[in-house]
């Protein structure tokens, strides 16, 4: 039985369909579950009951969810958060489902290391967060409703602010140093320039708003404007338009229906699409595709935000980061179908307003949960 034509889910654009190698369906996908820290294993716990649900309602696969202990507490235990083959481990699973990395007595910059960017930094260059405000859930922004807020944000997720270059040195002195070394290869810029106008082709508004700081940064930004401007000629039916990163909190917050997708640094992009979830509504909603566009290894699907040290162990985290990012495993694992149906059932549980206290409502994880699961079952 097709669910295509007994929902509305063909409003909700793929952010994959109609540029990516598709890849061959199968009847069994194998998962790496890793729930990591803090609300991490709550929201994906929830996560993995919604993708049973919407594999058992669509009838034509499983999926197998391997759980992987890789999380600060390992790191405790052992002084590793992954093993020494870890890459070769991943390799065997079609897609990663992650929660979250960080503990309050583990420094940020080791557990970010240790796991999210061990992970990601080799393949998953192009990093992949959409916004848009749900039915049923207000902006912070006045008058805004459904559709005004419509952002695919690209982040490019291998380099730049991140690369790790740098150092420390004269330890304790009054003239200690402290070096982050900023890296952008023409390379990493022209694969997610490529990506990002593929992605902004592949939607109906065909814009592109590429977000540098080009007037203060004036080496390795400069060269992000020169070989994006190339990479548009590649592109001629992609309107482009440019914006430093400042004005663009600005434009973000006052013109948000000016914008559709958006390419910028790993730094910037970071900021700018947490400020884009909670212009949505709320941190809680936003997921993130971590992708690895040639298939060589599995991609990674998490919600935007981290481990929430405040609300662990409550079973209030807001679970819809997490449904929304096994929505884009779904339909990168090409089932389109069953992205949709999970997209649609997440949609009517905020419209009927079962909501988690980050969006003033109520109700707790698991209730949000069950709520979905219902709906998947009703439609
Ligand atoms: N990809 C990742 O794994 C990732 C991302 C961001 C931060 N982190 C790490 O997480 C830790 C905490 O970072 P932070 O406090 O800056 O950011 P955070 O996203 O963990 O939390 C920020 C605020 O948002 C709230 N929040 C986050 N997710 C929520 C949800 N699902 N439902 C309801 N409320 C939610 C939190 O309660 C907190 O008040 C740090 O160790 C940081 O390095 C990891
Ligand atoms: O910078 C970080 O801590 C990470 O990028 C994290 O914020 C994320 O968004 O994954
Ligand atoms: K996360
Ligand atoms: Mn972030």
């Amino acid at each position: 039985m097709s669910l295509i034509g007994n929902h509305s889910g063909a409003q909700h654009e793929s952010a994959f369909e109609g540029y990516a190698n598709r890849p061959e369906r199968k009847s069994t996908y194998e998962v790496a579950q890793i729930g990591g820290d803090g609300i991490g294993p709550e929201v994906i716990n929830a996560g993995v009951q919604a993708i049973h649900a919407v594999a058992k309602k669509i009838g034509t696969f499983t999926v197998n969810f391997m759980e992987l202990d890789w999380s600060s507490d390992r790191y405790k235990r052992s002084g590793k958060y992954v093993p020494e083959d870890y890459i070769e481990i991943l390799h065997r699973y079609d897609a990663i489902l992650f929660g979250a990395v960080g503990a309050p007595d583990v420094p940020d910059h080791v557990s970010l290391w240790g796991l999210r960017l061990a992970i990601c930094q080799p393949h998953m260059y192009a990093n992949v967060r959409r916004t848009k405000v749900l039915p049923g859930i207000s902006s912070p922004l006045k008058g805004l409703s459904p559709g005004d807020l419509d952002w695919c944000i690209i982040r490019e997720n291998s380099e730049g602010e991140y690369a790790g270059h740098g150092g420390r040195s004269h330890r304790g002195l009054e003239h200690e140093i402290g070096t982050e070394v900023t890296i952008f290869t023409r390379t990493a810029i022209r694969r997610i320039a490529r990506y990002a106008f593929q992605v902004a082709r592949s939607r109906p508004r065909k814009l592109l708003t590429y977000v540098t700081k080009s007037n203060a940064m004036r080496n390795g930004m400069v060269l992000w404007d020169e070989v994006i401007k190339e990479v548009a000629k590649e592109f001629p039916d992609v309107t482009m338009d440019h914006m430093l990163v400042d004005a663009m909190t600005v434009r973000m917050t006052l013109q948000p229906k000016s914008l559709d997708t958006i390419l910028a640094t790993n730094l910037h992009a970071d900021i700018l699409s947490d400020l884009a979830a909670a212009l949505a509504g709320s941190i809680g909603i936003a997921p993130t595709a971590n992708i690895d566009p040639s298939r060589t290894m599995p991609s990674m699907f998490e919600p935007i935000h981290g481990s929430a040290f405040d609300i662990t162990g409550m079973g209030v985290a807001n679970p819809v980061g997490t449904f929304w990012s096994a929505c884009e495993m779904l339909d990168w694992l090409g089932e389109s179908e069953a992205s949709q149906l999970l997209m649609e059932a997440i949609e009517k549980t905020c419209a009927d307003g079962i909501k988690t206290r980050d969006l003033g409502g109520n109700a707790n994880t698991q209730e949000v949960t069950n709520a979905v699961i219902e709906r998947i079952e009703a439609l």
